[in-house]
């Protein structure tokens, strides 16, 4: 990725579906997420975040409008070019999860290195690791179904980041969490974050979004205001946004290095998390 561009630009998109009614799931988003920038998103059920991290994610395309990542016009990509991006640059928490429910914690953990050409005994090393981290140790050789909810969301979360990808969206990633557990999940953000990870993160929860240096709130598919947070990291007041909502504090972030993660929902067999 070029020191320059910023992870992620979206430039008036719009997502419609043609029903009985005309729905307008994106309805002319314009945002920035620089490099290295965390930003959260918030709005009532059906104002459209889910949809907005797929168009972003590569797993749906805008009906109108530019997403360009890495610097690249996503529609201009092929297929193949698409799943590349998805594979090398993001890491996608989704709130299904996605979890192969055939393989262990640690199995589903490795396995987008094996994209990456990464060796079995660092592959199983680096997931053990990322599975401690989202304290999961004790439960590495168990399958999905063997696991609660909130242990699948965290399998997933660790898999997300097994590759240590430049981008990371989560979707609600820490709905069904105990409050110690939640904790930790937002301090493994926060350390990728200081890493130079850009981040999306949906919430519903204000004490989630907190965490991120701005507050996205859509309502019917537009952006209806950024919320620009006080970052206590780099001991700066409360930034103002930017026109497109760009937090200073995120300026001259390093060069981050993304790599493979999570395919996406068309080479998984999804074990559904619970409905919300
Ligand atoms: N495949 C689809 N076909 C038709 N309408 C859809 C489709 N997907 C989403 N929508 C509609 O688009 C709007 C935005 O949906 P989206 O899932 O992005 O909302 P959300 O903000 O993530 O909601 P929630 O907080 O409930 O998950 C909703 O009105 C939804 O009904």
């Amino acid at each position: 990725m070029a020191p320059s561009e910023p992870a992620v630009t979206l430039d008036d998109v719009r997502k419609t579906y043609q029903l009985a009614e005309t729905v307008h799931a994106l309805d002319g988003v314009s945002l920035t997420l620089p490099r290295g920038s965390y930003t959260a998103i918030m709005g009532p059920s059906g104002s459209g975040k889910s949809t907005l991290m797929n168009v972003i994610g590569c797993l749906d395309t805008p009906t109108e409008g530019r997403v360009v990542i890495d610097g690249a016009d996503v529609s201009t990509l092929s297929g193949r070019e698409r799943t590349r991006l998805r594979g090398i640059e993001i890491g996608f928490v989704f709130q299904t999860f996605n979890l192969m429910p055939r393989l262990t914690a640690l199995e589903n953990v490795a396995m987008p290195q094996l994209f990456q050409n990464v060796g079995r005994t660092d592959r199983n090393e680096r997931a053990r690791d990322l599975l401690d981290r989202v304290g999961l140790a004790d439960r590495a050789d168990h399958r999905p179904n063997e696991l609660s909810g909130g242990q699948r969301q965290r399998v997933a979360l660790a898999r997300a980041l097994v590759n240590d990808p430049a981008i990371v969206l989560a979707d609600e990633p820490s709905g069904n969490l105990d409050t110690e557990t939640e904790a930790g999940i937002l301090d493994l953000f926060a350390e990728f974050h200081d890493a130079g990870t850009t981040l999306l993160v949906v919430s519903h929860e204000r004490h989630v979004a907190e965490r991120a240096e701005r507050i996205v709130h859509l309502l019917d598919g537009k952006i209806e205001r950024i919320e620009a947070l006080n970052d206590a990291r780099n001991g700066s007041g409360p930034p103002s946004a930017g026109p497109d909502g760009t937090p200073p504090s995120t300026v001259g972030r390093d060069e981050h290095g993304g790599s493979a993660t999570d395919r996406g929902t068309d080479q998984e067999e999804p074990d559904r998390g619970p409905d919300r």
